[in-house]
């Protein structure tokens, strides 16, 4: 895969920023105190109050943003989640347990996503037979039309997917056998938005013949790194929760919250593995538009959280708006930090966190720049939009004063597949939600 070239100045400054991080990380053994908790989560500790979680200013004002890292192997994971999720909304997930999965998705995408665009007869037939209105391969997660003019709106902002980013979306690889099974959840008429087609399709050329283990097995991890998550936002909301109020916290208020709010809301999820390849626009010969503003419009995501894996590249395009204050413009994010580990994830709070967690954890308004000119810049997400069931209420499950009281919905409402389903599907679901409410 080709990398960017034309990055300029900003790259420069966020290769210097990793350098200090590097050195700051490796003698921080030696700077700050032994304690029990690991080396990450010292060298994150550091960096956030060097960093104060904030951006640097480049000399041509641009800025850059070193992630706050969270190390899922850490007895202080939850404390450093909800100081990422609850000032910048983004952080760099490490130690994770999917490394390997996340690799092989990646390496086993480019070379397919690769072949495609060289556009053989053979990778052409192929590409068509993977071509489909919802999950599959096609342009900006698959509804023609789902480009620049035609986003939907997030609460930060509307999402819109510019030409030149092919979509190869999977969904829950256990949906289509439950679905067979006759599980109302998946068979019923108001699950056709999410479920009328609940199968995967995946290439049968010698080239895309390993996408589908590689793919299904990322899934799962990403399952399990999510619900590790939940357990943790939980542990961290308990925590909030009694330092607003001034009570104690019992050793088991968080798995309890997680028990009895969290995992009923997930059991059945919604989520997506998009998998986003970009090439340079004038190579986008099988994509319409070809030349937005963006790669990806500014925008917050609708479900609960999103896990990005970049392979062995990073993030170059990112950007992200912090702090309250839209004038303050773009941060770039940089995860040279994370880069010393293996295969760290990006994850950002989504709109259904922000409500469940009040308004304490923070939907990020993000955007993906175009590349920069000159540049060949093939570029590959795999993003995990992990999202609560379609029934599934969302309320604040904790009480803070001054909270957000933004309107609760069903999680479904404010889905991709809901926005984009036509009116009397829509209707249908919301007569039920209703039908439902009345109970
Ligand atoms: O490609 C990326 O880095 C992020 C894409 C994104 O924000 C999205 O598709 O929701
Ligand atoms: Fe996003």
């Amino acid at each position: 895969m080709a990398t960017n070239s034309g990055a300029g100045a900003s790259t420069r400054i966020i290769i210097a920023l990793s350098l200090v991080c590097a050195v700051v990380a490796y003698l921080s053994p030696f700077l700050l105190p032994i304690s029990s908790t690991s080396f990450l989560s010292r060298a994150s500790d550091h960096l956030s109050s060097v960093l104060a979680l904030k951006s640097t200013k480049t000399a041509s004002g641009d800025s850059v943003l070193v992630l706050p890292v969270v190390d899922l192997s850490s007895p202080d994971a939850a404390r450093q989640l909800d100081e990422a999720c609850s000032t910048v909304g983004f952080f760099l997930l490490v130690n994770h347990g999917a490394e390997k999965t996340a690799k092989d998705a990646a390496s086993n995408l480019n070379r397919w996503f690769q072949w495609v665009y060289e556009g053989s007869e053979e990778a052409n037939r192929d590409r068509l037979s993977v071509t489909r209105e919802k999950w599959g391969y096609g342009p900006g997660l698959q509804k023609p039309g789902h480009m620049e003019e035609e986003g939907y709106e997030t609460l930060e902002g509307v999402y819109a997917v510019g030409g030149g980013r092919q979509d190869y979306v999977v969904i829950n690889p256990e949906a289509s056998e439950r679905k067979k099974r006759g599980d109302d959840y998946y068979t019923s008429n108001v699950a056709q938005i999410w479920y009328e087609d609940a199968d995967n399709l995946w290439p049968a050329s010698e080239k895309g013949r390993t996408i589908k283990p590689a793919l299904e097995a990322h899934y799962r991890a990403m399952e399990k790194v999510s619900t590790k998550l939940m357990s943790l936002f939980a542990e961290a909301l308990v925590m909030e929760e009694a330092k607003v109020s001034g009570s104690n916290v019992t050793p088991d208020a968080g798995r309890e919250l997680y028990e009895s709010r969290f995992a009923p809301l997930v059991d059945k999820h919604t989520s997506n593995l998009v998998n986003a390849y970009h090439t340079d626009p004038r190579l986008a010969r099988l994509a319409p538009g070809g030349d937005a503003e963006y790669r990806v419009s500014p925008h917050s995501d609708t479900g609960l959280f999103t896990i990005i894996g970049y392979g062995d590249m990073g993030c170059e395009g990112l950007e992200v708006q912090l702090g309250d204050d839209p004038s303050k413009g773009w941060t770039e994010v940089s995860t040279s930090f994370g880069m010393r580990t293996d295969q760290p994830l990006v994850v950002n709070i989504a709109d259904s966190m922000t409500r469940l967690s009040g308004g304490r954890f923070r939907a990020t308004p993000h955007r993906v720049k175009k590349s920069d000119p000159g540049s060949i810049g093939d570029r590959l997400a795999i993003i995990f939009f992990f999202a609560a069931r379609y029934d599934a209420f969302l309320e604040p499950v904790v009480k803070f004063d001054g909270g957000d009281k933004r309107l609760a919905v069903r999680a479904g409402q404010i889905t991709h597949n809901y926005l984009t389903a036509t009116e009397k599907d829509k209707e249908a679901f919301d007569a039920w939600v209703e039908a439902k409410a009345k109970k």
